[in-house]
């Protein structure tokens, strides 16, 4: 037999409108990586990511997650094993939940609660709140919290169902530089618990690349411009290529940080 991916996307192409908008994409993520997904405006990465939880069909290729290859797998149960936060999912929360009630309803990846918690369930989402440092919220408003505390609501609610497989799109846009900072290091402990889901981090920013995502692939107008460790694709040459500007780039506290050249002064 095989090995079996967590994700395993051959030879993907998605038209829409005379527009390819994915082009002959290739992506495997083995048990035990964390990816980060990098694309500027357009790319094509929420096309990719609505793929991989199974909302749109590639026009030609294959998708398997999980081990289970699309066509011949019930999607309401593997989305259940699929953890996806969204800036779009934030728009369709009921605004009184408080912060208990939005974690709680993700035991049943449902928006808003239809069925009674158990105490296990309360037990394990007031768990999540304390571990990521929202004990004391628990019973505010969800529409009250700051940006940076929603983010990590929305992260403990993915977290209620088990993903095997999270998704988080663009989790720090709109934060400050101290609540990112505290959201990188609560999805750190995230990606290193033993038994924890495998993380697609999607970003703009390669500053956010956490030494715990093993792996980078780049999306560049529907295609795949390089996928491999992330060392050996946060190089100078593969960004300023990627960006299409010569960058300068600074690696500190096993992240990278990306500049501009300082410009020469006219002689
Ligand atoms: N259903 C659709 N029909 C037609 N065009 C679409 C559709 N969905 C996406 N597109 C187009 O495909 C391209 C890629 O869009 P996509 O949302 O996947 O990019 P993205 O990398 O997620 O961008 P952003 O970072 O801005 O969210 C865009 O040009 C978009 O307009």
């Amino acid at each position: 037999m095989g090995e079996t991916f967590i994700i395993d996307i051959r030879g993907v192409s998605w038209q829409r409108e005379e527009k390819e908008i994915l082009q002959q994409v290739d992506w495997q993520v083995k048990p035990g990586e964390h990816w980060c997904l990098v694309g500027q405006n357009g790319s094509g990465k929420t096309s990719l990511l609505n793929m991989i939880c199974g909302y749109t069909w590639p026009t030609k290729g294959s998708v398997s997650v999980l081990g289970h290859r699309y066509g011949e797998v019930d999607l309401r149960d593997m989305r259940k094993s699929i953890g996806w936060v969204s800036s779009s999912l934030m728009s369709q929360l009921h605004d009184n939940d408080t912060a208990e009630q939005v974690v709680l309803s993700g035991t049943e990846a449902t928006i808003g609660l239809y069925t009674r918690p158990t105490a296990e369930h309360r037990e394990r989402a007031a768990e999540l709140l304390e571990q990521f440092g929202c004990g004391s919220l628990r019973h505010s408003a969800y529409r009250t919290l700051s940006q940076g505390e929603r983010q990590k609501v929305l992260i403990a609610r993915a977290l209620m169902a088990s993903p095997k497989l999270l998704i988080l799109d663009e989790p720090c846009t709109g934060l400050d530089i101290l609540a990112r900072e505290q959201l990188l290091s609560m999805i750190t402990r995230i990606a290193e618990q033993p038994d924890g889901p495998t993380l697609i981090y999607v970003t703009h920013h390669i500053e956010e690349i956490l030494p715990c995502f093993s792996h980078t692939l780049l999306l560049k107008r529907g295609r795949v411009e390089r996928a491999g460790w992330t060392k050996d694709v946060l190089t100078k040459e593969e960004l300023s290529r990627f960006f299409e500007v010569p960058l300068d780039i600074r690696e500190g506290s096993g992240r990278f940080w990306i500049s501009l050249p300082e410009r020469q002064p006219a002689t």
